[in-house]
């Protein structure tokens, strides 16, 4: 069954009342692999999460969890942990594990506990007493332990300092080289996400604008920068431009070599294809299905 994307989402839409909150979304996550889901507020990464953890269904097109609706007998392959990270203040953290055991017979307690100690989090304390970094683990952990095979997690750094940000994503590193778990994780900060994620999909005015492997995806964009008022002979799309007086950059997915002298080409970075693309919200790239 490893062929079959942990996650599968084919034209897509979600509405609320009458007002669509996502169109025609495609992206297909593989199976063991952590995908960043990134865009501007409001653009519709929380509907996305929803469609995909089964709190929603899609009012057009179709959502599967490998391979499945996400409901019934599929839902607890699915574990989410939504953006202010509810927990209840008052339980210490040891309870707060009790309490997800007492509601999930699957629940890994050995392992949450394990888990939570090698991260330094003390299970004595109640969850008010905790940083909000400490909290993002508790949270992470509890999804862990459920054994869940998705686990897909609303902004998990948001309002965490740099050193929290790093913590929680070793955290989960480690959780997904343990378990072989899939995770879509949304987030704010793209250069952070590099050193984690392989997958991406941005979404943005409510549909997918760009997806696949981030390797992929970035190896094969380039910044060409040259005089303004020339164009570099090539075999590549414009996603973007920049013009100054005296030189013209622009953002291209490159279909082959870029060959003219008085263009330079250079290699950019996920954060500067992801806002290429924000810039130019016209430019698709996101898998479709095969006309039929
Ligand atoms: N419960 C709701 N009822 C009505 N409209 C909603 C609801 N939830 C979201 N929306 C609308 O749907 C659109 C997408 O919202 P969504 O929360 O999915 O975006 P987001 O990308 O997660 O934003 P942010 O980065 O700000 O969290 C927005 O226009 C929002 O106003």
């Amino acid at each position: 069954m490893s062929g079959v994307p942990a996650l599968e989402v084919t034209g897509a839409g979600l509405r609320y009342g009458r007002t669509w909150a996502l169109r025609g979304c495609f992206a297909s996550v593989p199976q063991g692999r952590v995908a960043a889901l990134v865009g501007p507020n409001g653009a519709g990464k929380s509907s996305l999460m929803r469609l995909a953890v089964g709190l929603r269904r899609a009012d057009e097109g179709e959502v599967r969890v490998f391979g499945q609706p996400p409901r019934g007998a599929n839902l607890p392959r699915v574990a989410f942990v939504a953006q202010d990270k509810p927990l209840y203040p008052e339980l210490t953290v040891a309870e707060t594990i009790r309490a997800g055991a007492g509601l999930n017979p699957r629940f890994d307690v050995q392992g949450a506990r394990r888990r939570l100690d090698d991260l330094g989090v003390p299970r004595r304390k109640r969850i008010r007493q905790l940083s909000g970094g400490q909290r993002a683990q508790v949270a992470i952990t509890l999804a862990v332990a459920k054994r869940a095979d998705l686990v897909v997690l609303d902004e998990p750094l948001a309002n965490l300092d740099p050193l929290a940000r790093h913590e929680v994503m070793e955290g989960l590193m480690s959780a997904v080289a343990e378990r072989g778990l899939t995770v879509l994780l949304s987030s704010h900060v793209v250069a952070e996400l590099a050193e984690v994620c392989d997958h991406l999909i941005l979404v943005s005015r409510g549909r997918v604008q760009v997806a696949g492997d981030i390797e992929e995806l970035v190896s094969a964009h380039r910044l060409l920068v040259g005089p303004s008022g020339t164009t570099p002979a090539g075999s590549y799309d414009v996603i973007g431009r920049s013009d100054t007086e005296r030189q013209t950059t622009l953002l291209a997915r490159v279909r082959g070599p870029v060959h003219d002298p008085r263009w330079t080409t250079r290699e950019l970075s996920l954060e500067d294809m992801v806002l290429g693309y924000l810039r130019a919200p016209e430019a698709v790239l996101a898998p479709r299905p095969v006309a039929l």
